[in-house]
């Protein structure tokens, strides 16, 4: 593993590193805050999956999530969003190949070589993380933005006793009905829509639910609510009776103002489950 950088961060440091992973077959990179508390042993785990377009960088740098986790003395781990390089797959649309992996181990080709987000964020790189740094993988939690709230929602309801709480930043809620998600699931995943069921969040919450508190905060003006399809996951969750707190936040769009505005009501949703 290579560490690119190191910087002090609230008490703690923010890292960012580089590794061959075995899922993706690519380099990965990834940011990690460790709070000061990680000098003197391991530390509760929060994930932030991030949306279309970004890389590890802009949620570490944009979402101000370190300041909390620094008062919890949570970690934070901030995965790319796909793998990446000149020999993998890609499209000339943003939210499709590179920077748009949807947190899903791809089955179709050209994608399948390479598209292992799911295996990547799930297996390989808790493991590496509990090997190399001061990290207690038995208390994690999952929050992400867009499509990270996509990858958050799903990873969590299919690997039940994995995450001890789950939160969102206006996900994508409802991707097989939605122009986000269904161009890349049948590219990813084929036309068999049956075996989209498990990477869509309001599917999941109709014929699983989740065993974790769950926390959604989406923006009454966000441009994209549309392809978000909040709705239809409100409706799961009523209809399920899933305890959870789904709350739509007026005047707010899609942008990191909208998720640095409330990280701190995650991170303290979070750490009241991680230390409990
Ligand atoms: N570029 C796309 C939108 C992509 C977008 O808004 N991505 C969100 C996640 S879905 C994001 O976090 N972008 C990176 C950033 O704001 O730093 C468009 O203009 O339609």
């Amino acid at each position: 593993m290579e560490t690119k950088s190191e910087n002090r961060c609230f008490g703690g440091v923010q890292g960012v590193y580089a590794h061959a992973s075995r899922a993706t077959g690519t380099e990965m990179t990834f940011g990690l805050f460790l709070p000061e508390e990680a000098e003197s042993g391991p530390v509760p785990l929060l994930w932030f999956l991030s949306g279309l377009t970004c890389t590890h960088e802009n949620a570490m740098t944009k979402a101000g999530a370190q300041a909390f986790a620094a008062e919890h003395g949570i970690a934070l781990c901030f995965p790319d969003t796909s793998p990446r390089g000149d020999g993998v797959a890609d499209d000339d649309a943003f939210d499709l190949g590179q920077g748009a992996g949807f947190y899903l181990d791809a089955t179709e080709q050209p994608w399948a070589k390479h598209y292992r987000m799911r295996d990547y964020v799930t297996d390989e790189l808790p493991a590496l993380l509990a090997g190399h740094f001061a990290i207690d993988t038995g208390r994690q939690s999952i929050t992400g933005h867009s499509m990270g709230g996509h990858g958050a929602l799903t990873l969590a309801m299919t690997l039940p006793g994995r995450f001890r709480s789950v939160s969102a930043f206006s996900p994508i809620c409802h991707p097989s009905e939605s122009d986000w998600g269904r161009k890349q699931f049948t590219a990813y995943l084929g036309d068999d829509r049956a075996r989209w069921a498990e990477h869509d969040a309001t599917r999941l919450m109709r014929d699983r639910g989740l065993d974790a508190p769950l926390l959604i905060d989406t923006g009454s003006a966000d441009q994209f609510a549309d392809l978000l399809k909040t709705e239809s996951l409100a409706e799961a969750i009523a209809a399920r009776r899933q305890p959870a707190t789904l709350r739509v936040q007026k005047g707010y769009d899609h942008s990191y103002f909208f998720v640095s505005s409330f990280i701190p009501d995650h991170l303290d949703f979070h750490a009241e489950a991680l230390w409990a």
